[in-house]
């Protein structure tokens, strides 16, 4: 390991998106790891990270306790439950570490401390670390301040069945995207669940509907539909290594920042 190599810590280590990233940190240049954790009760803990996650040995234990994942860390990565965010996030306050948060569904508690934690340390969060999705919400901004809502715009999300959040951080973004080129606020025009005698539908919302099943990494499509015409803008991920190579690189670029809490479109300059 090269004596300049970015030490990352990966919270969430043995988890689909923490082996991911073991891939993405490898890859990158002058990185490396350099502490991971998995929950308290992972059959991981105190094994090399590379049992959980491949390749050659690491020297790096997995741990459960944030703070000792941290000691030889100057940036960390939070791919975990939005429960676990918030330990992750006081162990690096603490330490003073810089923090990449890429785990979804966080309530408004959590998302309060994230922005109080913003106040002292560098926080890069996104929910989708991936280059297409977030041009991706430039294009649905932009679609959106163009059709008037003679267009009814819907966001459709699929993932794999162990997903837990619905739906997808990413696709409530997009939702944000299309009410923010529409200059209207999404909690006052999102319809979440339709059933029974719904009636027609209200002019001006955006429809959420949510997919679970087998492995499916992550799509999404926002469809604009009028009378005699639709525009659909979809994104596919057919490998986690989209996310994690968007997550190494905003741990690259948060190294060194002042305190503020940035967006993947801050790293990727979009
Ligand atoms: N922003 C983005 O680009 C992306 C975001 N995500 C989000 O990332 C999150 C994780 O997804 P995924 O990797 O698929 O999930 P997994 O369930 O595969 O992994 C979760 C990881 O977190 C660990 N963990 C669980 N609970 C705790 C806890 N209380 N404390 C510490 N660690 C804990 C697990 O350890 P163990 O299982 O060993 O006990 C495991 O390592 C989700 O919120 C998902 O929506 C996913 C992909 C891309
Ligand atoms: O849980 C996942 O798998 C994913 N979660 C993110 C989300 O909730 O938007 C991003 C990606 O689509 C995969």
């Amino acid at each position: 390991m090269a004596q300049h190599s970015l030490q990352i810590a990966v919270f969430g280590v043995s988890g689909r998106m923490g082996r991911a990233l073991l891939t993405a940190i490898d890859e990158a240049k002058a990185t490396a790891l350099g502490g991971a954790t998995a929950s308290s009760n992972s059959r991981w803990l105190g094994k090399d990270a590379s049992e959980a996650g491949g390749g050659a040995k690491r020297n790096v234990p997995i741990e459960s306790d944030p703070a000792l994942a941290l000691r030889n860390a100057q940036v960390a990565i939070d791919f975990t439950l939005p429960e676990a965010t918030s330990v992750n996030l006081a162990a690096c306050v603490r330490a003073r570490c810089p923090i990449v948060i890429g785990t979804t569904g966080h309530d408004e508690a959590v998302r309060a401390e994230i922005a109080a934690a913003a106040r002292q340390i560098p926080i890069v969060m996104a929910p989708n670390m991936s280059l297409g999705v977030n041009l991706l919400l430039k294009l649905v901004e932009l679609a959106a301040a163009k059709l008037d809502a003679d267009y009814d715009i819907e966001v459709f999300e699929a993932h794999h069945r162990n997903k837990k959040d619905a739906p997808s951080g990413t696709a409530l973004a997009l939702g944000a995207a299309a009410a923010q080129g529409r200059d209207v606020k999404l909690a006052e025009v999102a319809e979440h669940a339709r059933h029974g005698n719904t009636g027609v539908r209200p002019r001006g919302s955006i429809g959420f509907s949510v997919f679970r099943g087998g492995d499916v990494v992550g799509d999404h499509t926002v469809t604009f539909a009028g009378i005699g015409e639709r525009i659909e803008l979809t994104h596919r991920a057919s490998d986690r290594l989209a996310f994690a190579r968007g997550a190494v690189k905003a741990a690259q670029w948060l190294a060194g920042r002042t305190p503020g809490l940035y967006s993947m479109q801050d790293v990727l300059g979009l």
